[in-house]
């Protein structure tokens, strides 16, 4: 932690070094946020209220010079080499620099969860984010050994590399965490020292376009002393403005006395916010999560031609698609139409009415299985983590209800939209439950074969297959009947039949899978109900037929296990 002593040294240092800091701003240490800005009394004016000049910041020069080479060095990250310049400078006792006030100010420990122990990292488990920072890890491993191997230093922790290029599995997290428990003091040279560097620089720097407008890299950042030690809170108007060699911070904000004067740090999620910053902000409007799901190409390839909303972005790999879940969007229609695709039947040209209500019902499940995860988990409790960092505990608890929010808007999205579809769609579709209703002979037909006394029987004493089979074939045999059925079978099942029956190609495989079925149903059925089950045609075929036939225009909701014929057309949003 970072002493009162410390952080006076460091302002005294600014302030001889003609920095500007206006005289309504004081900074204190807390234990929630680390050094903290406030105003001592009412603040508001367009004036810059901190201004730093050029000399004080750390930028690329410093580092190039230090180590005699350009940052180009580096092919991956523009600021490898000044991330390894910081590094050096907090940890190499025999480096007394100018800006040695300023790396003394620079937390030791660091929040983001890179930074956490074994123990609390294994409560991320089966979350993105704790994909993303074995990603991450392996790749700043990459980077500093590399930026290591350029400039001839020898590295003090080999093992990591070794380790890494020598197995998949290594394990990244493990290491790190074991390494820094091991050792109290790092060499610049170790990848921990690095590893800091590298948090350091995702939780304080800037933009270089601020100070050089002809930076053409969008990532180049520098350190900017002082305005680095504003907290972050969303919305937060400010301007960084780079006039005269000084870099000045201006705030909008109305500030009384004893606010805090904060910074933004930009729109970020929950989860750019833990991975780059080590902290949340409540009810982020900008949180957002990716819905990631492995597939094979062929299908992606296939989605990408089907205009379905999806872009290039949304494949992150030849096998992988990912879909962003936002506050402001949580049910992107992308994702449904995306769904839909995936449960389009081979005889389907196009997502269908039945396809995409499907779909909903396919990305409902996957839903709801992260819901159950992100709910459980936000609701740990700490005391059966003795080991773990109470505050990381807090974090992990709160992230994760971050991710539960997200999710449960999603599906709420996701069932209103389903009930609209249906509602909208009512003139393309007949529920079972209304054909069992209009057909009474049906109705009491599986009163006496199977003791289904009301429709929801059919799904209590699992009949539904069963009957919606058996009434497919009775509609198919509609006009063998003496009379009427007294309703009208609607036009695009029959004529689904009739199309089925007349290109479907029986082989042995389907008369011996259905045949258990059929025999128990018949000539039984037959016989105690002839009226019903006893003209036209009942043959195993039949129902081989209406079986295909359910398929293509029969979708059971999943929410209800309502069934519903559909009429086979075109649908996404
Ligand atoms: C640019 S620094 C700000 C100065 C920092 N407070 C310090 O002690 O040096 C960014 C870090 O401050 C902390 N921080 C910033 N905004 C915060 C917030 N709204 N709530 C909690 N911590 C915050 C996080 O640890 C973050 O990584």
């Amino acid at each position: 932690m970072v002493s009162e002593d410390q952080l006076e040294k460091f302002i005294d240092f600014c302030k001889r070094n003609d920095t500007n800091i206006d005289e309504r701003i004081s900074f204190k240490i807390t234990s929630s946020a680390g050094i903290t800005a406030i105003a001592k009394c009412a603040i508001h004016t367009q004036d810059p209220l901190i201004s730093v000049p050029r000399r004080l910041l750390i930028t690329r020069e410093l580092a190039e010079e230090e180590f005699g080479v350009s940052s180009t060095v580096s092919s991956g990250n523009c600021n490898a080499l000044l991330q390894l310049y910081i590094a050096k400078m907090k940890f190499e006792p025999s480096t007394k620099r100018f800006h040695k006030p300023y790396f003394d100010i620079l937390p030791e420990t660091l929040n983001q969860p890179y930074f956490w122990s074994l123990e609390e990292l294994q409560l991320l488990k089966g979350t993105d984010i704790y994909l993303l920072l074995k990603q991450n890890l392996r790749r700043i491993i990459k980077e500093w050994w590399e930026l290591l191997d350029i400039l001839q230093i020898e590295p003090v922790d080999k093992e990591i590399y070794h380790g890494l290029k020598s197995s998949e599995d290594f394990d990244v997290l493990r290491y790190v965490c074991e390494y820094r428990a091991k050792h109290q003091k790092f060499s610049w040279k170790s990848f921990a020292a690095y590893l800091w560097a590298s948090g350091i620089f995702t939780s304080r720097a800037f933009p270089r376009l601020v100070i050089d407008k002809d930076c053409s890299n969008l990532n180049e950042a520098f350190l900017y002393p002082v305005v680095d030690l504003l907290n972050h809170k969303n919305d937060t108007q400010v301007k960084w403005i780079f006039e005269h060699e000084n870099v000045c911070f201006i705030t909008s904000e109305k500030l009384k006395k004893g606010d805090q004067v904060f910074n933004n740090y930009g729109d970020k999620s929950s989860e750019d916010l833990l991975l780059s910053y080590g902290f949340l902000q409540d009810n982020n409007r900008y949180d957002r999560t990716r819905l990631t799901l492995r597939l094979d190409n062929e299908t992606i390839e296939q989605a990408l031609a089907s205009n379905l909303g999806m872009t290039k972005d949304n494949v992150i790999a030849d096998d992988c698609a990912q879909f962003l879940i936002t506050v402001k969007d949580p049910l992107p229609n992308t994702v449904a139409n995306f769904f839909g695709h995936l449960c389009k039947l081979k005889s389907e040209a196009e997502v269908t009415l039945r396809s995409f209500l499907e779909g909903q019902d396919e990305l409902s499940s996957i839903l709801i299985q992260k819901l159950d995860l992100f709910k459980k988990r936000s609701k740990l409790n700490p005391a059966d983590y003795e080991s773990c960092n109470p505050d990381v505990i807090q974090i992990i608890k709160k992230y994760m209800n971050s991710e539960r929010k997200l999710i449960h808007a999603s599906l709420e999205a996701l069932q209103k939209s389903q009930k609209d579809i249906l509602k909208t769609n009512s003139a393309l579709m007949v529920s079972f439950r209304s054909i069992f209703k209009m057909d009474k002979k049906f109705a009491d037909s599986l009163l006496l074969s199977f003791g289904v006394v009301k429709y929801e029987d059919l799904v209590t004493k699992n009949r539904l297959r069963e009957s919606l089979l058996l009434w497919i074939v009775r509609a198919a045999n509609k006009d063998s009947y003496p009379q009427k059925l007294g309703y009208t079978v609607p036009e695009f099942i029959f004529d689904t039949f009739q199309e089925v029956s007349g290109s479907i190609v029986i082989e042995r495989n389907d008369v011996a899978e259905f045949m258990d079925f059929y025999k128990n149903l018949f000539p039984g059925l037959a016989d105690k109900i002839p009226e019903v089950f006893g003209q036209g045609n009942w043959g195993i075929r039949q129902f081989i037929v209406a079986d295909t036939v359910m398929d293509r225009v029969v979708y059971i909701r999943k929410l209800t296990h309502e069934p519903y014929f559909i009429v086979r057309v075109p649908f996404k949003l």
